[in-house]
């Protein structure tokens, strides 16, 4: 465990109170999220969701708490109104694309893994593939029913709400607005009430379907979260995390699920219930349902580096809506190469001071790999912390309460320019100082270098050299006071995607334009 530090405290949307929080067991804190459902590309809202639960992570694990994380993979049952109307996104999406469902969930699976890398998320310790556990979700529900908590439809199996004491604690209570404004299913009994088990009926032709003592069909959505962080967590764990969609809704029938279940209606499958704010822009929340939504693979290809969007999100704490737009996305990508650039500077003169050849000890143990697996970084912390004074020491500990306070990034992410420019401290410590924080912040601030945040735009016309050759050209008009032809010059950068920064103290002196 790491050394005395501030309590942890969290926003539990169960309480509505800021909470302190303490591990049910100290050696392994048990956390899991809501993961995607994979009938599309993530877009930059549904990443946001896993930039939390990773910086969350990465929190408790530099606070010296082993973590085992769990995210599900939502392949079946997700119906495109979180009640039980309209049509499975699953179903849907294989339809349209003339594939099965089973290579649809894959591609999109494997894309999904793909953002989270060029984003630095961590994998969790286990991936959970919601079909993979149908044989768990008919047990389950099979349980449930036994315990005289369900009905039968034409439609399916129904979870019966009004036989718990207090359905819908996490939306306020039963009639709260968003439990209220469930569509209703022909039958059920109440609107809040949920299918379990929806069965096929005789005309339809669905490809995913499974034999249940309900009759051939797919699990609801809501089963596989209780099942699945049941069997890997245990009956009551640590915290649960997913965006504010789901706290309504998703969430309260995940409870009822796990209270039905266990016969104990004291129990709310996990103590702390974390729920993440929307990632908005003009028109309002950042929704696949819309159409056209963005993408990491739209920044990239704007020549934007994904790890800016790190950067944007880490600018707003998790509880509150951030806004999306070309403008804040630029002004992170310009605070990212800043980073980076200082960082490279302050390697150089630290490697040159410590040893001639090859890195110091203390910053090879800065390798995310060797701290991939939700271990606690005490090891890595010691060796990286150890010599650190006064001055260096008195900014650690305001990064720790910032992190430590309900996970406070917006707080915590200036401490690193505040130490690149605190000419108190040495380059080595503050270089040291940097490592540690970046455990948590995740913008592998230590590996990236100038060249790799210079992504050529995909559209640009104009190839890396050509446009520094035209930067230069520039230049030298300039210095001759020739600036008609340097206007030019900078008016075909333009057209070519490239907006050229004058004067940038850094010389990093173009960044892609970008009009989402
Ligand atoms: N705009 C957003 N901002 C932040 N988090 C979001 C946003 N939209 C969805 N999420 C979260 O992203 C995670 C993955 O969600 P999922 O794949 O189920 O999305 P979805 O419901 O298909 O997306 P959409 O709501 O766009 O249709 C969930 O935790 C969800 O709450
Ligand atoms: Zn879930």
């Amino acid at each position: 465990m790491a050394k005395p530090s501030a309590p942890v405290l969290f926003f539990n949307s169960l309480s509505k109170k800021i909470e302190n929080f303490t591990p049910i067991d100290p050696e392994r804190v048990r956390l899991y999220s809501c993961g995607p459902t994979v009938y599309n590309f993530a877009h930059l809202g549904n990443l946001r969701a896993y930039v939390f639960t990773d910086s969350l992570r990465r929190m408790l694990n530099w606070k010296g708490y082993p973590v085992n994380h769990v995210i599900n993979i939502t392949d079946v049952g997700h119906l495109t109104s979180d009640s039980d109307t309209g049509d499975d996104k699953m179903e849907a999406a294989a339809h349209k694309a003339q594939k099965t469902i089973w290579d649809v969930a894959r591609f999109y699976t494997e894309a999904f893994w793909s953002d989270l890398k060029n984003l630095n998320i961590f994998n969790p310790t286990i991936w959970s593939i919601a079909t993979d556990h149908i044989e768990d979700m008919i047990a389950f529900a099979r349980k449930i029913e036994e315990a005289g908590f369900t009905y039968q439809l034409d439609s399916g199996l129904y979870f019966d709400t009004s036989r718990l004491k207090e359905y819908g604690l996490l939306a306020g209570h039963r009639e709260a607005e968003g439990v209220g404004r469930i569509e209703t299913v022909a039958g059920k009994k109440h609107p809040a009430d949920f299918a379990l088990w929806r069965r096929s009926s005789p005309d339809e032709k669905r490809q995913m379907e499974w034999i249940s003592p309900w009759g051939p069909g797919a699990p609801g959505w809501h089963l596989e979260c209780s099942v699945m962080s049941m069997k890997y967590l245990g009956e009551q764990f640590d915290i649960h995390t997913g965006g504010i969609d789901h706290r309504e809704i998703h969430h309260c029938n995940e409870i009822a699920q796990n209270q039905a279940f266990t016969g104990d209606q004291q129990k709310t499958g996990a103590n702390f219930w974390l729920h993440n704010n929307f990632l908005v822009d003009r028109s309002g929340k950042m929704s696949k349902s819309k159409g056209s939504f963005l993408t990491l693979s739209t920044l990239i290809e704007a020549g934007i580096h994904p790890l800016a969007y790190r950067v944007l999100c880490l600018s707003a704490h998790y509880r509150s809506e951030l806004e999306f737009s070309p403008d804040n996305i630029l002004a992170a990508l310009t605070r990212l190469k800043r980073l980076v650039i200082a960082v490279g500077q302050l390697k150089k003169k630290v490697q040159k001071k410590v040893v001639a050849d090859g890195e110091p000890d203390w910053l090879r143990a800065f390798d995310e790999r060797s701290f991939s697996k939700g271990a606690p970084l005490d090891y890595q912390r010691g060796l990286i912390e150890a010599p650190l004074k006064k001055e260096a020491l008195a900014i650690l500990e305001r990064f720790d309460q910032a992190v430590s306070n309900d996970l406070m990034l917006p707080q915590a992410l200036p401490l690193l320019e505040e130490t690149l420019g605190n000419k108190k401290l040495q380059p080595e410590e503050q270089l040291r100082l940097i490592a540690s924080m970046d455990m948590i912040l995740g913008l592998n601030l230590l590996h990236l270098d100038r060249a790799s945040l210079n992504i050529r735009p995909k559209n640009a016309s104009l190839q890396e050299n050509n446009v520094l050759a035209l930067l230069e050209e520039r230049q030298l008009k300039r210095k001759e006071k020739d600036f008609a032809a340097s206007d030019a010059i900078r008016n075909r950068l333009s057209e070519a995607g490239i907006d050229v920064l004058d004067g940038d103290p850094l010389g990093w002196e173009w960044r892609p334009e970008w009009n989402a």
